[in-house]
């Protein structure tokens, strides 16, 4: 790749910065070194293998937008890689939505990612001076957020992500137990909220809570306002999760600190497009934070850190296993119409360190967490190189961020959505990344590192002094150099000084080739990689099709068997009255034939009046056969013998009327 000149107008939508640590060890020799820039700030820098590796000797050169080397402090970077312009830029021109930042860090472990992200016991990091400048820039414009304060309210509406929206004083309270926001008062002075989502767990308490008064001041950025809207008020919400082995954790939730169980089972947050934003994915049900102080705003992100930090001990305690994502949303709005709020989120991004999985002296789960961790990584260089391709002109890739939950949350807002003329308004998203790595280091992974992240890449290979002329230049022996292709002496050693040149030059193609060879390789096999992802992917899809189809058809003939069901019973039932009619008809005319051939008296059937003429006589008979008991006991009592009793029963045998019907109808 030819080199480019690296410092890009500031307008590009991504920037990569370097920052080199000072080493631990003295002693371990150094391969990268910063070329003398002929402007202001070094751009470049070289690496060559540690000379122990004989085998390569290729010199990569690489171009960053910056390279700040190991003394510079803090400060220098927050002022050098364009933080505060990102700053102003989710703050939003006047009247207008503002456009998200992301910074974010990208290095091997223990390079310096989270110090420069995070800070240290001593020393503020990036994400604490963003949040001052923030806070310092806003001032008394901040909302009141207290619950039932009418922002907390018209926030909570706003949210599109189906977040849990709490003040960060409820929040507080509801982590360390009674009385601590006083520790921490708000702008707001916050009333006590009900918080029936976060139950207190009182033995947690003290040992966890984060002393303000043991975290940085420093460096300070009290110079360093920007200008506001001076009839907007503001609000700043914080949200914090982390991806592990590509799934999305809340980090507010409590979960791990609550439970002081480390292995406690958390739920996945799902990274997807809301009822309320149809057009743009966001992480969906988060736990978010309305901050009322700069102060606040430290107590949550050290809350989310120390949860992080709790949930990550179960593998390891050193370094950082998930890639941890600190979001603070800027909502702006007319103080005096109020009206709707705009928004622009600032995303600061504490990338999992990068090893080799076979340095890692782990196993089992910890080692298939390293390969997610390489993996997602791995993919996130492409989409830094396909980024850095575009950028410079050449060709407009697609980049394929959406191989993997990090790269998906990292870039699906730096490109317009397909559907853009729903959301016109959403500016591309401007990320920083600042890439860290040690001098004297691991050789290997931080190559790997730079390649895929610098802007641009050149591969040289030194000539090698002859071994002929170091021979002759320790010799006295110092003929004249011949042309004429005799075997004279001067002769041989011009043609050996020659094939040596040219061994000389193929060593050094072979070992560029090489390089290439490696790179195509790992390109190869990224290659393979994603197309296994999309063919699973297209797997899953067609499954889901399949199951669909399936459910659709088997809806379908349910309702076409209910249909014909109905259909055949309505015919079976007009059938049978059809048939019923028919038999009618030909009974009556039977009826009437035989009447008038034979002359037959022929019963019809007892027509209702009949019916209840024979009821109300049977009904009589009954009455009558009651009295005839009746006097019978009577007569028995005047002692008639038992005989005579029954010829008497005899004699007075009731005839059924119906009985004579039923002959009639027999003989029908
Ligand atoms: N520029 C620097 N100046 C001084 N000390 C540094 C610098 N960068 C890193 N360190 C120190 O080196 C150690 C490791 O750095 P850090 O924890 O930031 O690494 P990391 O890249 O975040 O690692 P991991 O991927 O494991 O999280 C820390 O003690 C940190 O303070």
């Amino acid at each position: 790749m030819a080199m480019e000149p690296p410092p890009r107008p500031s307008n590009s939508l991504f920037d990569v910065y370097l920052r080199l640590r000072p080493s631990h060890s003295a002693n371990a020799q150094r391969f990268l070194d910063v070329e003398e820039s002929e402007a202001d700030n070094p751009t470049h820098i070289t690496i060559k293998p540690p000379s122990s590796d004989h085998r390569k000797r290729a010199i990569e050169k690489f171009a960053f937008t910056r390279v700040f080397e190991e003394d510079s402090p803090q400060m220098e970077i927050f002022k050098g890689t364009g933080v505060v312009p990102l700053i102003e830029g989710v703050l939003g021109a006047k009247g207008r939505d503002g456009r998200d930042g992301l910074l974010a860090t990208l290095g091997v472990t223990g390079s310096g990612k989270s110090h420069t992200i995070l800070g240290t016991k001593a020393q503020r990091g990036l994400t604490q001076m963003a949040l001052d400048v923030l806070f310092q820039t806003i001032g008394t414009q901040l909302v009141q957020s207290f619950y039932g304060a009418p922002a907390f309210s018209s926030l909570a509406a706003t949210d599109v992500s189906e977040a849990h929206m709490f003040t960060a004083t409820a929040f507080l309270d509801s982590m360390y137990g009674d009385n601590q926001s006083e520790r921490f008062p708000s702008r707001a002075q916050t009333p006590m909220p009900d918080c029936s989502s976060f139950v207190t767990n009182p033995t947690i308490r003290s040992k966890n809570i984060p002393r303000l008064s043991a975290l940085p001041q420093k460096p300070s950025v009290h110079d360093m306002e920007l200008p506001s809207e001076p009839n907007a008020e503001y609000a700043i919400i914080i949200s914090m999760y982390e991806v592990y082995n590509d799934r999305i954790f809340d980090l507010l939730a409590g979960n791990v600190m609550k439970s002081k169980n480390t292995n406690v089972k958390r739920r996945a947050l799902l990274f997807k497009s809301t009822e309320q934003s149809p057009d743009r994915k966001v992480v969906a049900g988060l736990t978010k934070i309305i901050c009322g102080s700069l102060e606040e705003a430290l107590m949550i992100l050290e809350t989310g850190l120390m949860e992080r930090k709790v949930a990550g001990t179960g593998s390891n305690a050193v370094s950082s296993r998930s890639h941890g994502f600190f979001c603070v949303e800027v909502k702006k709005r007319n103080a005096q119409r109020k009206g709707p709020w705009s928004s622009g989120t600032l995303t600061i991004v504490d990338l999992a360190g990068s090893e080799r999985a076979r340095n890692a002296k782990t196993a089992g789960a910890t080692l298939a967490e390293a390969g997610k961790i390489n993996e997602s990584l791995m993919y996130l260089g492409q989409c830094m190189q396909m980024q850095s391709d575009n950028q410079e002109g050449n060709r407009q890739n697609i980049v394929p961020f959406r191989q993997c939950k990090l790269t998906e949350l990292l870039f699906s807002n730096s490109f317009p959505s397909s559907n853009s003329r729903h959301h016109h308004h959403h500016q591309p998203q401007k990320s920083i990344m600042i890439v860290t790595a040690d001098p004297k280091g691991d050789f290997n992974a931080t190559s790997q590192i730079l390649r895929y992240s610098a802007l641009a890449r050149e591969v040289t290979v030194p000539r090698i002094p002859s071994t002929t002329s170091t021979i002759l230049s320790g010799t006295t022996l110092k003929h004249a150099t011949s042309s004429s292709g005799r075997s004279t002496p001067s002769g041989v050693l011009e043609e050996l000084e020659h094939a040596n040149a040219q061994i000389a030059r193929l060593t050094a193609e072979i070992e560029v080739f090489a390089l290439r060879l490696t790179e195509e390789t790992a390109r190869r096999k990224a290659a393979e990689q994603s197309w296994r992802a999309v063919e699973e992917h297209v797997q899953d899809i067609e499954q889901e099709i399949r199951d669909e189809c399936f459910a659709e058809t088997e809806h379908a003939v349910e309702q076409e068997r209910r249909r014909w069901q109905t259909a055949w019973d309505a015919e079976q039932d007009h059938n049978e009255q059809h048939m019923d009619r028919k038999i009618d008809v030909v009974i009556k005319a039977t009826k009437a034939q035989m009447r008038e051939e034979q002359g037959v008296k022929i019963y019809e059937d007892p027509d209702p009046e009949l019916k209840e003429r024979v009821e109300e006589l049977e009904r009589e008979n009954e009455l009558l056969r009651a009295k005839l008991e009746a006097k019978e006991r009577e007569g028995q009592a005047k002692s008639a013998s038992p005989v005579k009793k029954m010829r008497v029963l005899k004699a007075k045998r009731w005839e059924d009327p119906e009985a004579t019907l039923r002959v009639g109808m027999d003989s029908d």
